[in-house]
């Protein structure tokens, strides 16, 4: 018996309140688990837990749907007060993708045009937010593979990143329609600093893991490609050297020509195998167990606060926005992106800016011009 059990035993209310606001968390698309806690080496811990929130739309790339969102809050919450649960871990399902953002299908075909029903729905992406930056436990972003447009900013919203090095990390939004106030503005220029958040806020060109970790976005790299039985490192970007032949830094970075060529032909041969990734963060979690629990909330919910602080500044007004926008720009750019082909779902930037310096207004008619379907009956 623990030597507390004693003292617990004649003190502890015979029947504790349920503080939960929903029984029954099942929702489609997001899996709640409790997973026994271990101390770092490895030993299953009696009657403490980490709780596993898992986006399960592999298919979708883990985006999130409307009923995925409301999900997500309900097991936040519950994570957040059960009793023994040591810290949350949040991640997707399969290998492929963290979370892509928003459904850009529910997007195109339900709220495009519809900017009333947005601003619904958008106060329930605010909550998913809120309730991740809320969470009375520490939260452990696992990437699993990608983190782009809201997955990026629900990824940023956790208290540490543990990501496979394959994974890649930006924004999506004003490529498709969106602007990343969903967090990523709020987060980025505490988390990175103002000019590299202005790159990677705003150019839609996702970073590699190696980048995002070197710039202080995430906490923590791990192989996850195996190739003949051995963990490399992505061999698709830069990592056996720091500076180019003029000093930039180069690590991280995409590789060209030849040396891209010869790293698509390692891809091939590999497989992905998360199992360093699961041990990054098992070790993370082992680590929190061995803290005062009070005392590391405390710690969290201060070092939390710039974002907190940017977040709450900000998240009604971008809801008003993102709802208004809904009538103009997403609704060509989502819809260009769910009804193009892979090679060609964006719509044509330069007619619409030439439409818009001859004070075109944002008729249907100008919308459908933008569309690829529209470029290719041209
Ligand atoms: C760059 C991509 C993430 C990955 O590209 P690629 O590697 O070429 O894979 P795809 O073939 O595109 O994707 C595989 C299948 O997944 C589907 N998919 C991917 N992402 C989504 C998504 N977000 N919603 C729905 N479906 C998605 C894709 O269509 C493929 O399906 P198929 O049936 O064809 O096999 C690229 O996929 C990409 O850019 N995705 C969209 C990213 C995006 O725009 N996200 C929304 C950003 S906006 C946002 O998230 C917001 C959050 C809150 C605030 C407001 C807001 O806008």
């Amino acid at each position: 018996m623990p030597v507390t059990s004693a003292a617990r035993d004649s003190i502890a209310p015979l029947e504790l309140k349920n503080h939960d606001l929903v029984a029954d968390i099942d929702a489609p698309g997001v899996i709640y688990e409790k997973r026994p806690a271990r101390t770092p080496d490895g030993k299953v811990v009696p009657g403490l837990f980490n709780a596993w929130i898992t986006l399960d739309n592999p298919a979708q790339f883990n985006s999130y749907t409307t009923e995925m969102v409301k999900g997500t809050i309900s097991a936040f919450r519950n994570a957040s007060n059960a009793r023994d649960v040591v810290a949350v871990v949040f991640t997707g399902a399969g290998d492929k993708a963290f979370c892509t953002g928003g459904n850009t299908k529910e997007y195109a075909e339900y709220y495009a045009g519809n900017p009333q029903e947005y601003r619904q729905y958008m106060r329930l992406f605010n909550d998913m937010v809120s309730a991740i930056l809320g969470c009375d436990k520490p939260v452990i972003c696992r990437v699993n593979g990608m983190r782009i447009g809201g997955g990026q900013e629900i990824g940023m919203a956790c208290d540490f990143t543990v990501a496979q090095d394959m994974a890649r990390f930006g924004q999506a939004g004003p490529k498709h329609g969106s602007a990343p106030i969903g967090g990523a503005t709020d987060f980025l220029p505490v988390m990175i600093g103002c000019e590299m958040a202005m790159v990677s806020g705003s150019l839609c060109e996702p970073w590699s893991a190696h980048k995002a970790y070197r710039f202080g976005m995430i906490t923590d790299i791990v192989p996850a490609l195996k190739v003949d039985g051995e963990f490399v490192a992505n061999p698709l970007v830069i990592t056996d050297r720091w500076l180019d032949a003029y000093g930039r830094i180069v690590h991280g970075e995409p590789k060209t020509g030849a040396e891209l060529a010869a790293a698509k032909e390692v891809l091939k041969k590999g497989a992905v195998d998360l199992s360093l990734l699961d041990a990054k963060v098992e070790e993370l979690c082992a680590k929190i167990l061995l803290t005062f629990p009070d005392c590391f909330t405390k710690t969290i919910e201060e070092l939390r606060k710039p974002k907190i602080d940017a977040w709450n500044a900000n998240k009604e007004n971008s809801r008003a926005w993102l709802a208004l926008n809904m009538m103009t720009e997403a609704r060509a750019g989502f819809r260009a992106f769910n009804e193009g082909t892979k090679e060609d779902r964006e719509i044509d930037f330069v007619a619409l800016r030439q439409a818009l310096a001859a004070g075109t207004p944002w008729t249907d008619d100008l919308t459908e011009s933008l569309l690829p379907k529209a470029r290719a009956a041209r």
